[in-house]
Order: structure tokens, then sequence, then C-alpha cells
């Protein structure tokens, strides 16, 4: 009688079933890794998050870079399935994606990828990319913004290679509608946004409408087979029933997928940089500084002159040579075994490699470079000398040569605020991306701005913007809206520059420029 009556007390004081919340899923399928997590709005965190990595090989071919999309797929399978065992009590309300900018998904007519995507970092249309700018010059288009890395130039480079799979081509898409695609079964009906649609090198930015006879210039098809821009805010399709296996979703509740963006969009979204005025650095396998604007970016610069996520303009610069090959000289010419934090650890600690690395100056161009436009730019190393030779310390030369790769990146990086209307002066930088974590980047990076950086504490920005973007497009609110109704949570200190350090910053940025610029820049002779 006790047992049943303790029993039944225990029964009677069962808390009713808390009624399940709605969460988003953001996912970003980055160059080297996809990123998942799963946002609450109604506790403002993130509940699930997971990761895949899978790294880029280098080609064998100077200036190639391709992935396959199944890659992707596969990543974003395994994120949604890890995700899904961590949301027990959660609805899943809306999917929004995120995607490495500018690569082209060639597709068959059941949306089956021709070849592997040719990506952002891929420069092997830096013919076509010429003979591209001319023709839009010639036509008028004065706001045409090219590069080796834009998809359009990708797209006339496969029609001169291989024209027998460019004929079997249906659709022309990015990386980020592939999955989208995927996610929702539109391979009859791709859609795009205008910020991922922005880097494609057909699109109008100002009217946010791809331009038919740009296309045209390059086959009369073209211009039919690229995806329709919807909406920042618009539902692109409903999950499918594998997708939705996958995350353990029982119910038939329909789950909206949102249009989804460019990562650098999505970056901006999930840091809350929806209004001018504050500027964004990414330290992913690219590198990237931008800010919102409410008009185009100027003309003439080399910043992209990127639509945003939610209706303005995101000029951004973008380097090539960031994190990816950090990682590779990490990888090369230190001990093996050792991870970034390995590497830093010992350049705090060493009374032997000052700031501008005892003279030694490093070009980081190993697949070329996007800024400046120097598609066949090599990788160069000046300034080895018999002490960094002959040290006795067998780790010198790479930690050397790392720090040289981290201070070249940041160089690299600082040297397009020039083309920024706020110019080289700013209150502060907000900075984000994989190599974002790292104290020693941190100060280096500081020193060389002379300004504070602030440290979202949700460090997978894209992935969070995609989430945010399928909040709105599942509640019908306007993109900005709703990311200004979010708490974007900072790292409570910021990291302050040292005055003094960038003295000393200021003669290596001097010599890396000019290095640069003799190696590879108009008067050199290549
Ligand atoms: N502490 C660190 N210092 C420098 N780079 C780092 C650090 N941690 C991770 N990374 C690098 O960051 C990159 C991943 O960043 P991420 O922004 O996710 O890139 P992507 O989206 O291009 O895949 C990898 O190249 C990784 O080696
Ligand atoms: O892989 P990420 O994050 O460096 O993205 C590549 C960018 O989209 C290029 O602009």
């Amino acid at each position: 009688d006790a047992l049943l009556s303790s029993w039944a007390l225990k029964s009677s004081q069962q808390p009713e079933p808390v009624p399940s919340k709605e969460v988003f899923v953001g996912l970003d399928v980055g160059t080297q890794g996809t990123k998942c997590l799963v946002y609450c709005p109604h506790e403002g965190r993130v509940v699930a998050r997971s990761s895949v990595s899978y790294g880029l090989e280098p080609s064998h071919v100077q200036g190639r870079a391709e992935q396959k999309p199944s890659v992707w797929v596969s990543a974003v399978e395994d994120c949604l399935q890890s995700v899904g065992r961590q949301i027990g009590g959660y609805q899943v309300s809306g999917v929004g994606v995120s995607g490495q900018q500018h690569g082209m998904v060639a597709l068959d007519s059941a949306g089956t990828p021709l070849r592997p995507a040719k990506l952002w970092c891929d420069v092997e249309a830096a013919e076509e990319t010429e003979q591209l700018q001319t023709l839009a010059r010639k036509a008028g288009y004065d706001r045409t913004f090219l590069t080796p890395g834009f998809t359009s130039p990708k797209i006339l480079w496969m029609k001169q290679h291989e024209p027998e799979l460019f004929q079997r081509a249906k659709w022309f898409v990015l990386p980020h509608d592939y999955i989208v695609m995927e996610l929702a079964s539109l391979q009859e009906q791709p859609v795009t946004d205008a910020g991922d649609a922005s880097g494609n090198g057909f699109l109008d930015t100002t009217t946010r409408v791809n331009i038919a006879s740009l296309a045209d210039h390059i086959d009369p098809t073209l211009h039919d087979k690229l995806p329709r821009i919807i909406q920042p805010n618009e539902v692109a399709g409903y999950l499918n029933d594998h997708f939705r296996r996958l995350l353990g979703i029982s119910d038939d509740k329909p789950i909206p997928v949102s249009a989804g963006s460019g990562d650098n969009m999505c970056s901006a979204l999930g840091v809350g940089c929806v209004l001018p005025g504050m500027a964004v650095m990414s330290l992913g396998t690219s590198g990237t500084l931008f800010g919102v604007s409410d008009t185009p970016a100027p003309l003439n610069t080399p910043l992209a002159p990127f639509c945003s996520a939610c209706g303005q303009h995101l000029p951004l610069a973008c380097t090539m040579s960031c994190t990816g090959v950090l990682t590779q000289v990490l990888r090369e010419c230190c001990p093996k075994g050792w991870t970034h934090e390995d590497a830093c650890e010992r350049l705090s600690e060493s009374t032997s490699i000052d700031i501008g690395c005892n003279g030694l100056t490093f070009l980081p161009f190993l697949g070329g470079e996007r800024t400046p436009n120097w598609p066949h730019a090599t990788g160069a190393l000046l300034g080895l000398t018999q002490q960094t030779m002959t040290n006795g310390d067998n780790n010198l030369l790479g930690l050397l040569w790392y720090r040289a790769c981290m201070e070249a990146i940041t160089f690299c990086l600082a040297d397009t605020l020039q083309y920024f209307p706020s110019g080289k002066k700013l209150d502060k930088v907000l900075l984000v991306g994989g190599g974002a974590k790292n104290p020693f980047w941190r100060q280096m990076i500081a020193d060389v701005l002379q300004c504070p950086l602030v440290f979202p504490v949700e460090t997978e920005s894209a992935a969070l913007g995609a989430a945010f973007q399928a909040g709105a497009a599942a509640t019908g609110t306007s993109v900005k809206e709703y990311v200004l109704q979010q708490n974007i949570e900072m790292e409570p200190a910021e990291v302050k520059p040292s005055p003094d350090n960038f003295k000393a910053y200021e003669v290596a940025f001097e010599r890396y420029r000019s290095l640069g610029h003799k190696l590879f820049g108009k008067d050199s002779k290549q």
C-alpha cells in the first residue's frame, strides 16, 4: 500500500508535458568542412551542434580547386543525423543553408552533378575572366565585377574545355543552391538568393536580376539554366523524407527550407551585421572583410559589390590565402602532429622570433591570389639568413615560416581596408571563422589594424545566420527584423591593440607589400 501510494503521489506529480519548443537548423557548407547548429529563439541559444571536416586536397594542376558535391551531401547527412539525436523535446520548424560562394555546380536533367564543382579558389578561368570583363565593358555594364573565382568565367571555361559535358548541363547552381535542392527535392526548379547570386558574375546588383545578355555571351541557353532568385525570407521548398528521417522527425508537419545564401552573407546575419557601420573579418579557408551598406560598393576597387542576405549591399574583400595556406605550412613545415595551438604557444614563448619574423617575408599565394588580383602568383620566401638556418633550434625555421604566413595573411586582408568608405580607421572589428579562436592571431590582427577586436560567443556565425534566415522564412518576418530581434552575445573581453607593436608591424607590412608588387604587380616580369 505504501508503495502504491508513493507511486500514485509520484504519478500525480508528473509535470505536464512541456509543449515542444521551436528550433531552426542552420547548415554551413564550407570549403574544408560542414558545420551545423540548432538555434532555439525562445531560449535565445544554440541547443545542438555538429560538424564534419573534409579538408581540401591541393590539386596536381596549379590553379585548380575542385570538390565533389557528394562530399557536401554526405557531410550534411551526418550533421543532421547527429543534431537529430541531440534535440529531443524540440520541434524543428525550419532549415537554412549557408555555403561557400561562387562554386560552379553543373547538373544534368536529373539534378546529378556532371563533374566536381569548380570552387571559389579555382583560378583556371583567368583568361575567360578577362574575355567576359571586356565583353561586359563593351556592352556598357560598368558595374560588372569579375575575378577568376566567380562562377561565370568557370562556366565559359567548361564550355570551352568540356563542350560535350557543357551541352548536357541542365542547371548551373551554386554550392548552397545545390544543398537546398537536395534537401527539398527541387531538381526541377532550383532557386537561389540575391546574396549568393551576386557572386555569379551575371547579377545586376542594383536590380537583383541576372543580366540575360551577359549569359547569352557565353551561350544562348545559359540564362534559363540559372536558378530563380527568390526573396531573402521566402521559402524555397520543404524538407524531404530522407532528411526528415535523418533529423528523427516523426510527425508530418512540413518543414520549410529557406532560400539560404553565401557564407559571408550568412555570417553577417549571424553576427547581427544588418545595419551599416559594423566591420566583420572572417578567417576561414578564405579571408574576408566586409560590412553592410545601403548603397552598392564603389566601382573600380577590388571590393566585390555583393548583395547582403537581407536586401542591402555587402561590399566585401576576399583573399584566397588564409587558413588553408596556414594549415599547409603547419603540416609541411612544422614538426609532425603540431596543432595551430602548439605552434602559437611556442611562438608566444619564443624569445628568438620577433615581430616581422627576423626579416623573413613569406608571400602565401600558393594557389594564386584574388585580392590583389594575381591569379598566377605563387608562394615566395625572402630573407633567409645564416641565423635563420643555423640557430641550433630545430623548430626555428618552421616556426618562423608559420608566423611569417600568419603575418602575410593579416597584411593581405589589412591592405584591402583602404578601399572601404571608412578608410583605414575602424572603431572596432568583429572577428569570426575558424582562425578567430586563435589568441595569438587575435592580438596580431588588433596590432596590425590598430583597432579593438570583438568576438561573437557563437563562432559558427554563418551557420547561425542560416538558422536566423530559416526562422525569418518560417515566421514570415523580414530577415533584418528577425536578426535585430535576436540576442547576439559577444565575448566580454575585447582584444586591444598595442601601439608599440604597430611600428614593428608597419616595417614588415611594407616589406611584404613591396615584395608582392615587385614579383606579381602590374610592372613585374612574371
Ligand atoms: N586555432 C586556429 N588557428 C588558426 N587556424 C585555425 C585554428 N583553428 C582552426 N583553424 C583553421 O580554420 C579553418 C576552418 O575554418 P572555417 O571558418 O570553418 O573554414 P571553412 O568554412 O572555409 O571550411 C581550417 O583551415 C582550420 O585549420
Ligand atoms: O570556405 P570559406 O568559408 O572560406 O568560403 C569561401 C568564400 O565563400 C569565398 O568568398
